[in-house]
Order: C-alpha cells, then structure tokens, then sequence
C-alpha cells in the first residue's frame, strides 16, 4: 500500500487525485491532505479518506474544521505554512502531490525532500523558483521527483530507457490558449475569455498563464532542472489538439512522442503507479474522430512572457524566482480587473529589468528575491 499526501487536494489537480486514488483502494491511501480556504471540501474529503494529518491556510478554517470534528477521533489539524510541512513530513505518506499553486509549494516540498520523501511535482513554481537547489536536494538524500505537469510526465515516459547524452532536442508542446490566433488586439480581452481554456479544465492562475503562454515558459524551466537539458535543447510547438502531450527527439533523429486524450488523471497515476502500469477506465483516443494533429511555432511578440521566461533562464540566479513572483502578482492583479491582459507581461518585464541578479543563490535568496518581486510588481501595478 502506498500511501499519499496531497497538498492542495481542493483544487483541481487535488480532486483529481483523489478520483485517482479512489480508483486503486487496494495500493493507494491517504495519509495527508492540505486546502487553502476552501475548509468545507476538505471536511467532506476527511470524511471519506480519514487521513492522519490535515492543514488549511488559517487559524479560522482550522477552528471550522476542529469544530466539525469534534470527537470524531479525526486527523491533527495544523495551519500555515507550518501545517504544509507538517502535512508534506510528517504524516507517514511515501509520496507527496505538490498540487498547491505557486511559490507556497516550495517549502513543504524541501521539508519532504529533507527526509528523503518522493515527490510527485504538479507544482512547477517550485522548480522555477529554486531549481538547481531543489535538484541538489534530491540527489543528496536520495528522494525522487516524478513529474506530473502533462507534458513532463510526457517526456519522462519518452526518456525511459534512454540515455541522457542521446538526446538531440526537447519539444514540449502547447495548445496555444484561448487567444492562439484571435482578437488581433490583447489589450481588451476579458478575464472570462482569457479563463475559457480550450482544452483543459484546471485552476484560475494556470489558466490564465496558459493564456499568456507564461505556463509554456515556466514549464521549460521546469523541463530543464527535471531532465537536466539545456535551454538551447528545449523548443516550445504549438500544437493546439493537445493530445500529444510533447516529443523527444534523440540524435540520430528518431522522435518519441507521448499521447493520450487531455485528462491530467492519466499523468497523477502514472506518477502514483510509477514503475508500473495501472489498468484503468479512462477515456481513450479515439483515432478516427480526430480532425488532424497541427503544429505551429509560438508567436513570441504576441505573447511576450514565453520569450521572458527564456531570458530569465539564461540570466539564471535568482531571476526565474523573480519572473515567477512578479507573474503571480500580475495575474492575480489581472484576475481582480486592476490590469489589463497585456499588462501581465508589462510588469513582469518591469520588474526583472530592475532586478539585479544573485547567482547561486541558497534558499534565503530565493525567498527574499521572491519577496522583493512581489513588492516590486505591487508597486508597479498601484503606478
Ligand atoms: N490543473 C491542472 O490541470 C494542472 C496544474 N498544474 C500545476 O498544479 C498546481 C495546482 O494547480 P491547480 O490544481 O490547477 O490549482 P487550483 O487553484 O485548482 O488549486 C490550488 C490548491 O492549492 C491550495 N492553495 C492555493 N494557495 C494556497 C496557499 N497559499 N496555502 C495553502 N493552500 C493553497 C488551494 O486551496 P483552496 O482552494 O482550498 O483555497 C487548492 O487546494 C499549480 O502549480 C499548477 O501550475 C500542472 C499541470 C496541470
Ligand atoms: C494540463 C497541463 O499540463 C497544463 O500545463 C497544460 O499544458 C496547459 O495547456 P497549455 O499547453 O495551453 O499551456
Ligand atoms: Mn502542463
């Protein structure tokens, strides 16, 4: 029996693991569970998969949950990020889902990595953000990362087998968003255009950067610290059917590609069956209602974030942990209608020209270069 933690099991990814885990109740168990907000879920998923260990993001929730639970025998409660890592180390899970959004996912996944736990990465920021440390970490204790980003988990199962030298290029694909093609004009697009995804449904900040295609560009960050490539090995093709989920092309030319229908349940279990295969009931291709597979390169002056992505990679440092913070403050800034769409990259751009890098940063670098993005951005944003 494996057991799990999921931190952020509210959310999208979060429901859609415990679809998973529901499914193989033989070899899958909860031990942890983590929300935000959201305490009324998590008590409804408490009830139904009794994990030893729970945290939400608050004092408050965690007094709602206490008081629902009251002489139940239910789980220990904690809050903040002390609950985070309570929930990602100490609640006798194997595996942890980083299923949280954003920077937040960094330090619970370090406490798991300290004691050597697996992690099974949804939340991309955290590579981002602290890569080379977060790889480093690892590797020191032994701990394994298995990817659960659709087009990471892609090309892991492309690679398997394969030596690490053999390996010509990286394409990781993109469904291109809502606005791949039209309006000709960015700047008015509404919120509701910009989170109507064409073919995935996940939560409010991924959706947005899968619009901007800034979630094309952390992900090739992210690609680069799994996989161990170079930026110049990683090419981003739109391919807006979304059912490969990306390619590898080795050096004497052969391409392997991953596919499958767009339902990130394929990925989670595969990353909770790792190495083995899980027979299962979800949906299959269906070959002969596809209209065709088309690929296109990114247009990289419409969507400017992919390209800042790619400069805060080279510039390396602290400067991905910047264009991360300074991204979620501007889409956060974007989804409460104090910017416009095109503003996004406005002040992500803003904020990294005025950054001056550390290199080889430790993780008090990072957090503090997190910090000042976020206050950067803010003030950006308020002028
Ligand atoms: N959705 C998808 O298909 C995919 C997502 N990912 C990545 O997975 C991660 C999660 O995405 P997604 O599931 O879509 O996001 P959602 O917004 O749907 O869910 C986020 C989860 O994290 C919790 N949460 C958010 N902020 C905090 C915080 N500060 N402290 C504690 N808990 C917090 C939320 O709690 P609550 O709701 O209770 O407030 C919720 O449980 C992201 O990093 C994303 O990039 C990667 C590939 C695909
Ligand atoms: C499901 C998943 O992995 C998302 O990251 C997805 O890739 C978003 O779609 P885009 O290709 O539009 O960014
Ligand atoms: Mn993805």
């Amino acid at each position: 029996m494996k057991e799990i933690a999921i931190l952020g099991s509210t959310g999208s990814i979060g429901r859609q693991a415990l679809d998973v885990i529901r499914e193989f109740p033989g070899d899958l168990r909860v031990a942890g569970l983590s929300a935000g907000r959201n305490w009324p879920l998590l008590l409804q998923q408490i009830k139904e998969f009794h994990p030893r260990v729970v945290a939400v993001a608050g004092e408050g929730e965690a007094r709602e949950l206490k008081k629902h639970l009251s002489g139940t025998g239910g789980p220990e409660i904690f809050w903040g990020e002390d609950g985070l890592v309570q929930v990602a180390a100490s609640s006798g899970a194997r595996v942890v889902l980083t299923a949280i959004t954003g920077t937040a996912g960094l330090m619970p996944t370090v406490a798991a990595l300290r004691k050597g736990l697996s992690i099974a990465l949804a939340n991309k920021e955290t590579l981002v953000a602290a890569g080379a440390l977060v790889m480093e970490l690892a590797r020191s204790t032994g701990a394994d990362i298995f990817p659960v980003d659709s087009e990471h988990s892609a090309i892991w199962q492309c690679l398997d087998g394969h030596r690490e030298n053999a390996v010509n290029r990286i394409m990781l694909t993109a469904s291109g968003g809502p606005f791949r093609r039209e309006p000709a004009d960015l700047s008015a697009v509404t919120v509701e255009q910009a989170l109507a995804h064409p073919n995935w449904t996940m939560g409010r900040k991924i959706t947005i950067d899968s619009a901007t295609l800034m979630n094309k560009g952390l992900e090739v960050l992210e690609a680069r610290w799994l996989f161990g490539v170079d930026l110049d090995r990683i090419e981003v093709v739109i391919h807006p059917q979304s059912i490969i989920h990306s390619m590898v092309e080795f050096v004497d030319g052969s391409v392997l590609a991953q596919m499958g229908p767009p339902d990130m349940r394929l990925p989670i279990q595969y990353a909770l069956s790792y190495p083995r295969r899980w027979s299962n009931r979800l949906p299959r291709v269906n070959w002969y209602s596809l209209k065709g597979l088309t690929f296109e390169p990114p247009d990289t002056r419409r969507f400017p974030c992919l390209g800042l992505a790619y400069a805060a990679g080279r510039a390396g440092g602290t400067m991905p942990a910047v264009l991360n913070a300074a991204n979620e403050v501007a889409v956060e800034a974007f989804l409460n209608g104090e910017i416009g769409f095109t503003g996004i990259s406005r002040v992500v751009e803003a904020v990294m020209d005025e950054h001056r890098v550390v290199s080889r940063p430790d993780l008090e670098e990072i957090l503090f270069a997190d910090g000042w993005a976020r206050e950067k951005a803010r003030e950006i944003i308020r002028r």
